[in-house]
């Protein structure tokens, strides 16, 4: 009997001990990747800041599709702009969906649909409704927003140049606002965008992994709030979230209400809504995450195009000559003046590429298990852009972490030219892809191109210090010096001299602003 307990003891022991081995283990129908070990897989070797750095090192090594053990679960990264277009664009229907973010679904109540699975019909209608009143042509109903806006910008400027980033923030904030609900942000303080920030940071620290591990472990679900911290964050960000959206959408009513026709999506969605069969807390949602898909990316994207220009005293001066040719001294750049500057168009892709808003954009997943040549794509598992590791690829990009608009003049796509052959780097590629191809991409680049065109027309941006390379240098090395890895890659608040270029112009500014107002 002893002997016989001893042993079913022992075959217990070993059968835990081997379980506990393969746990973490990469599958063989998987990609290549690092070496795992039992339990965590590849945890250990993914650092929390700036990861796509390291998968931009791995994929050297494992090639442009690689897979990362996270514990049991696995993470597969594309790095390789042929296998994004096979799998993400050709196969898109298969492979559009999202993985499961319980944190995220635990705020939102499902209702967030930038997160949500394909099936996920809030997401299917929301695209819906959204992609006619954003596409490039109703674009052009939205520009004497970015007009104002931007003349706001530069007479912010003027009047405070120390606040170069907070100003740019507020633009572009006020942007998205009035687009989206008709209610701008006229004061970086005033109390929406003091709300907007507050919620973001939370949002942000929300579905960051090292709150709470909940979608690896799911047992910390059910760990009573009282002992679990990310529980309460969780609370703390749907309510600041449900203010946020809510209490801007009760604006666009009341609007509405009063047959104010300013335009806004939220006045046609709201006119749509019974006939789409959306409820009011889906018309909420729609509009918050319009709202925190396009300020914070927008803002991180002229930020960081200014840091580099303080480094590049050339582009900039290029850039400038090229505006003035063609705008003159006299009226501030207008949209249309930007498909007459080759060269600020360059910089704007530019900026893009070196420093992408989402360098690893939002993870996609596939429906069900997916196979792409030999290997097996997991079903719900995340699949990473690794946009930063294709837009930095030296095989590819001449001098690739410099800045060199430059460039896309001598190529379409900024590669080197000569070199590719029978694809090219899809230039939305910072957008995403497939089906999740960003849906304020249009938008973005309107106002972004209205935001630079005017920033150079207008002043010289230059070190605080007369030292050449004292803000940035571009290597990847020293990008935590410079730049937070949050929801999106921003530029840390940075400072610089703000100098106006004329007098004539600081006429211009002014006479604009107050015609805007
Ligand atoms: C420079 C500015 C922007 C960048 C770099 C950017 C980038 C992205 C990326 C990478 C994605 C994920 C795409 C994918 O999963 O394949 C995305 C999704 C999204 N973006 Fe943007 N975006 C920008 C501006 C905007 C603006 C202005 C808006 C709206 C006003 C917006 C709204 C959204 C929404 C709603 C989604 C979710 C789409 C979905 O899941 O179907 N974005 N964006």
């Amino acid at each position: 009997m002893n002997t016989l307990l001893t042993s079913l003891v022992a075959i217990s022991f070993s059968w835990i001990v081997y379980s506990l081995l393969q746990y973490g283990r990469r599958e063989k129908s998987l990609p290549p990747g690092p070496p795992t070990i039992p339990i965590l897989g590849n945890i250990h070797l993914v650092p929390i800041q700036f990861p796509f750095l390291k998968f931009t090192e791995w994929a050297k090594e494992y090639g442009g599709i690689m897979s990362i053990k996270v514990a049991n679960g696995t993470a597969i990264v594309l790095s390789d702009m042929r296998i994004v277009k096979e799998l993400l664009d050709d196969h898109s229907n298969e492979t559009s969906s999202r993985p499961t973010l319980h944190a995220a679904d635990s705020v939102t109540g499902k209702n967030y649909f930038a997160l949500a699975t394909s099936d996920n019909k809030l997401w299917q209608i929301g695209r819906k409704v959204i992609q006619p009143l954003v596409s490039s042509q109703a674009v052009q109903s939205h520009l004497p927003i970015a007009e104002r806006e931007t003349a706001q910008l530069l007479y912010d400027l003027l009047e405070r140049p120390d606040d170069l980033c907070s100003h740019v923030s507020r633009a572009t904030l006020s942007f998205v606002t009035s687009v989206v609900f008709g209610k701008p942000t006229p004061q970086y303080d005033s109390p929406e965008a003091e709300l907007f920030r507050t919620y973001m940071r939370s949002f942000s620290a929300t579905i960051a992994p090292a709150a709470a591990p909940v979608d690896l472990v799911p047992l910390l679900k059910y760990v009573p709030e009282i002992c679990a911290p990310w529980k309460r964050l969780w609370k703390r960000t749907r309510n600041l979230q449900r203010s946020l959206y809510f209490s801007l959408l009760e604006f666009a009513e009341s609007q509405v209400g009063m047959g104010h026709r300013n335009g806004t999506l939220m006045e046609s969605i709201l006119s749509k809504k019974d006939e789409l069969g959306l409820t009011r807390e889906m018309v909420g949602y729609i509009g918050g995450i319009m709202l925190d898909g396009g300020a914070e990316t927008s803002a991180a994207l002229i930020q960081s195009l200014i840091l580099c220009l303080l480094d590049s005293p050339e582009s900039q001066k290029r850039a400038q000559q090229e505006i003035d040719s063609v705008v003159g001294l006299s009226r501030l750049p207008q949209p249309s003046d930007i498909q007459d500057l080759p060269y600020v168009q360059a910089m704007i892709k530019e900026i893009h590429r070196l420093r992408p808003a989402g360098p690893l954009g939002i993870p996609h997943s596939a429906k069900e298990d997916f196979s792409y040549g030999q290997y097996i794509i997991p079903k719900g598992a995340p699949i990473f852009t690794n946009v930063w590791g294709i837009l930095h690829d030296p095989n590819l990009f001449e001098r690739p972490d410099e800045f060199f608009p430059e460039r896309y003049l001598m190529s379409v796509d900024g590669t080197i030219p000569g070199l590719q052959k029978g694809y090219t780097i899809r230039t939305s590629l910072p957008f995403g892809s497939g089906k999740r191809l960003c849906p304020g991409m249009h938008l973005a680049t309107t106002n972004i191109s209205l935001a630079v065109m005017r920033l150079l027309w207008a002043f010289d941006f230059s070190p605080l210090k007369e030292k050449a390379h004292v803000l940035t240098s571009t290597a990847p090395s020293n990008l935590a010096d410079h730049f937070i890895d949050g929801i999106n890659l921003a530029p840390k608040p940075f400072r610089c001299k703000v100098t106006p270029r004329s007098t004539e112009k600081m006429t211009v500014i002014q006479d604009s602003y107050h015609r805007s107002q």
